[in-house]
């Protein structure tokens, strides 16, 4: 069964049309990318699927429910960008607190050791830093076991090292079954994280994909570059199929070009002989692809 079916939403706040029309599914054990710029829509989305805010129009499902049933309480976890714990509520507590909403809640003190959190047990909530209350937050959205989990801005906030800890911790509970909603500014996080994504902007869905696929779409050429160590013939490679352009400039050279561009031109390189060093590959990434997809829908607008 599809765990998330949202179809053609909107919602606007007075004149602001924040969500204009989205639709997509979230299937079950994948972790769903939610991409796009500021304003464009994300948490407004997430929050109509958490029946947080009711549709102007459009449908939402949850696990076959109405966002609204409260029987979705037990089953869907969320950590939203403003958690407004009490201040001097400590990390314990509130942990305590959570988990008595729920008939079997997580083990807190294991949720806490992984999100690195356990030396704070005492600390109250106006003495953590703005990482350490990402992670709470983070820990609050897991300790019911949820079959879904929401996070919004999962790692904002957060140093690298926390960051890879937190998509470590992502990784296991989708490991454990439990299907995720993601919502990112982070193109890394994505890449690394999501088994799919959505653009989002301007209220509306610009592409949905995988983030290979969503690369891919992007139709661009990759660049190689390198040195040798005598000033190259560029004849030898303008003729590959692969290649488009060859740039020289002394020992210095630059291929672009499509296809098995790496293999076509290390292979001639190796015939004759030739050592390329300090070589590398340029190719495009999710950054590029999301900056042409949501440039394009600017332009649209
Ligand atoms: N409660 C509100 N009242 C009025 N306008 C709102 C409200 N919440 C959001 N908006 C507006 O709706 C649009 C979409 O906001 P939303 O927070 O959903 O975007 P977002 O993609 O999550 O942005 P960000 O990445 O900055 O968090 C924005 O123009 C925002 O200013």
């Amino acid at each position: 069964m599809t765990v998330i079916e949202v179809q053609n939403l909107r919602k606007a706040y007075g004149d602001t049309v924040a969500v204009r029309d989205v639709s997509f599914t979230v299937e079950p054990g994948e972790i769903f990318g939610i991409l796009g710029p500021n304003g464009a829509g994300k948490t407004t989305t997430v929050e109509a699927i958490c029946g947080l805010r009711r549709p102007d129009a459009g449908t939402i499902k949850v696990l076959g429910r109405n966002p609204e049933d409260r029987s979705l309480r037990y089953e869907v976890g969320v950590q939203l960008q403003e958690s407004g714990l009490p201040d001097r509520l400590t990390v314990a507590e509130a942990l305590d607190l959570y988990a008595t909403f729920y008939p079997e809640p997580a083990d807190w003190h294991e949720l806490t050791r992984d999100l690195g959190l356990g030396e704070k047990l005492s600390t109250p909530y106006a003495k953590l830093s703005g990482g350490q209350k990402q992670r709470l937050s983070i820990a609050l959205a897991l300790i019911g076991r949820p079959k879904i989990a929401i996070l919004d801005e999962l790692t904002t906030g957060l140093d690298p090292q926390a960051r890879r800890d937190t998509w470590d911790l992502i990784e296991s509970v989708r490991d454990r079954g439990v299907t995720i909603v993601l919502v990112t500014h982070f193109m890394e996080e994505a890449e690394r994280l999501c088994d799919r994504l959505a653009v989002i902007d301007h209220g509306e869905v610009v592409a949905l994909s995988t983030p290979a696929g969503l690369i891919a779409g992007l139709d661009t050429e990759q660049r190689i570059r390198f040195r040798t160590a005598e000033p190259l013939e560029e004849a030898l490679l303008t003729g590959l199929p692969e290649v488009s352009k060859v740039h020289t400039r002394g020992t210095q050279v630059e291929v672009t070009g499509t296809g098995n561009l790496l293999y076509a031109v290390t292979a001639v390189l190796a015939q004759r002989q030739i050592i390329a060093v300090d070589l590398r590959v340029e190719q495009a990434s999710l950054d590029d692809a999301f900056v042409r997809l949501t440039a394009r829908s600017a332009k649209e607008q």
